[in-house]
């Protein structure tokens, strides 16, 4: 990890008022990361968010190396209350482990790739215990409650004026630009893509499911042993894939096992439904006696969790005039990798220190026409930077889950072919340079600059 430059030193707006109006829609992770960085730049921006209060669920989330390295460069403050929630592994490592072979007679399973996450690397928490902790660094005011955001009006502005933001409410609020970071069901997705290609308006069912559910340890833990239970353990498998490890403090043991299903999801509103382990264990009956004593010790109410992305209509772009997308709502990936929120703070990362630029444009601050175009500037930079890294996400990680669940015909279940896999696309999403990543989309923006 390079040194960390959080790129507040280019602007000089941090002892001014902003002149910015920066409207965030959602405030999830990538939009209350990203309201952050731009607090800690000298833009005051605000969040509009559907629910009537933050919400985000009870279950856990993992980052890997190349987010925390993004949350040191959007704002320290982010890592700093990451690390406070964290649950920290037992080990540094990261084991791919074949989840039909049974263990040999020392109970060992057979590995097929470890890997070295980093000191204290891919910790997980609760998903609602950070929002908390991050949401304690923003000023009352920044956010607006229950705007449920309806429409777009003039991304365009030639002459300098801000666009129209309307809720579904029928108040309006005015921006000079406009970042969706409102999920996987975007409203702002559909504006920047338009009716020319409405399949890319909704994410699409990758036709695979998760079991979820949590295990106490002191019942874990005689079965199990302490090398399965202490750190992240994914069990590959025949059309399945299970996925375990310590939360809470290490009293539970957290599992996700995820497996095919040819059948459509039969819900249209929700992604989650209850379960019943009967399923689970049915489902999981060609595996070992490892994952089969896993499933067993679930709850016999469970949850499961239908796998969307927008894999099968990747969008061309992220941005149309001053709106950019941002999180899931630009490119909501398969969560094999756990690395969808990660890929949200480096698109926070970039997208605030481009803002900032502009922010502190003086001539931009005199001149609205001016800032209009510095703003667009700035967003074909952001698209430039992040579209094709976060895009690739979202397909290596339907990819990988096929290759988890032995259907990829390239690979089936030969276990050295498999580690080859995991290892560089690990190492893709993990080793990525952030503080290069910044310094390209600082060289990008003054190339687009030239000659104005
Ligand atoms: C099972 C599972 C496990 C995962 N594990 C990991 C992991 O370990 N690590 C990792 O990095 N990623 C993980 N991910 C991915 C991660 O959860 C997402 O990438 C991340 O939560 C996306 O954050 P977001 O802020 O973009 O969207 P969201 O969290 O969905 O937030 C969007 C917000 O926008 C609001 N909103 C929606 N529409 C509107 C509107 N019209 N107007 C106003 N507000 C609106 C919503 O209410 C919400 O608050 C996982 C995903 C899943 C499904």
């Amino acid at each position: 990890m390079g040194s960390i430059d959080n790129g507040n030193s280019s602007s000089s707006s941090s002892s001014r008022p902003s002149s910015l109006d920066v409207a965030i829609i959602g405030g999830g992770i990538a939009g209350v990361t990203l309201a952050l960085g731009l607090l800690s730049r000298g833009i005051i921006p605000t969040i509009y968010e559907r629910g009537r209060s933050f919400a985000e669920i009870g279950a856990g989330i993992g980052f890997t190396q190349n987010a925390e390295w993004a949350m040191k460069v959007l704002d320290p403050r982010i890592h700093a209350a990451f690390k406070r929630v964290t649950v920290q592994n037992g080990t540094d490592w990261f084991n791919w482990v074949d989840g039909e072979k049974e263990a040999d007679e020392d109970g060992r399973v057979a590995m097929i790739h470890s890997m070295y996450l980093g000191e204290r690397g891919f910790e997980g928490c609760s998903r609602a215990e950070f929002l908390d902790e991050l949401v304690k660094s923003v000023p009352q005011g920044t956010v607006k409650f229950s705007k449920n955001l309806a429409a777009v009006v003039d991304s365009d502005g030639d002459d300098g004026s801000k666009m129209e933001l309307e809720f579904t409410d029928g108040t309006k609020a005015f921006a000079d630009v406009v970042i969706g970071c409102d999920g996987i069901r975007s409203r702002v997705r559909q504006i920047v893509v338009g009716d020319a290609n409405k399949a890319a308006h909704h994410p699409h069912y990758s036709h695979k499911y998760a079991f979820r559910g949590l295990i106490p340890m002191e019942t874990a833990l005689p079965v199990l042993g302490k090398e399965k239970t202490e750190t992240r353990h994914m069990y590959l498998g025949p059309d399945g894939l299970a996925l375990t490890f310590p939360v809470a403090g290490g009293k539970l043991l957290n599992v996700v096992a995820f497996v095919t299903d040819p059948k459509q999801w039969p819900y249209v509103e929700k992604f989650t439904a209850p379960a019943k382990k009967s399923d689970a264990v049915r489902a999981f009956e060609g595996f070992n006696s490892t994952v089969r004593s896993i499933i067993d010790m679930l709850p016999d109410e469970l949850n499961k969790w239908a796998v969307f992305d927008t894999y099968d209509h990747p969008l061309p772009t992220f941005i149309k005039g001053r709106i950019a997308l941002s999180g899931d709502a630009a490119h909501a990936a398969a969560p094999y990798h756990g690395a969808g929120a990660g890929m949200a703070v480096e698109d926070g990362a970039v997208l605030a220190h481009l803002l900032s630029e502009v922010n502190a444009d003086h001539d931009a601050s005199q001149d609205p026409r001016r800032r209009v175009v510095l703003l667009k500037k700035a967003l074909e930079t952001y698209n430039a930077i992040r579209l094709e890294r976060a895009q690739w996400l979202v397909q290596t990680s339907r990819e990988v889950g096929h290759i988890y669940q032995w259907q990829d015909p390239r690979v089936g279940s030969d276990h050295a072919k498999v580690a080859e896999e995991i290892d560089w696309r690990c190492r893709k999403i993990w080793h990525y340079d952030i503080e290069n990543m910044m310094a390209e989309s600082k060289e990008h923006f003054r190339k687009q600059l030239e000659g104005m």
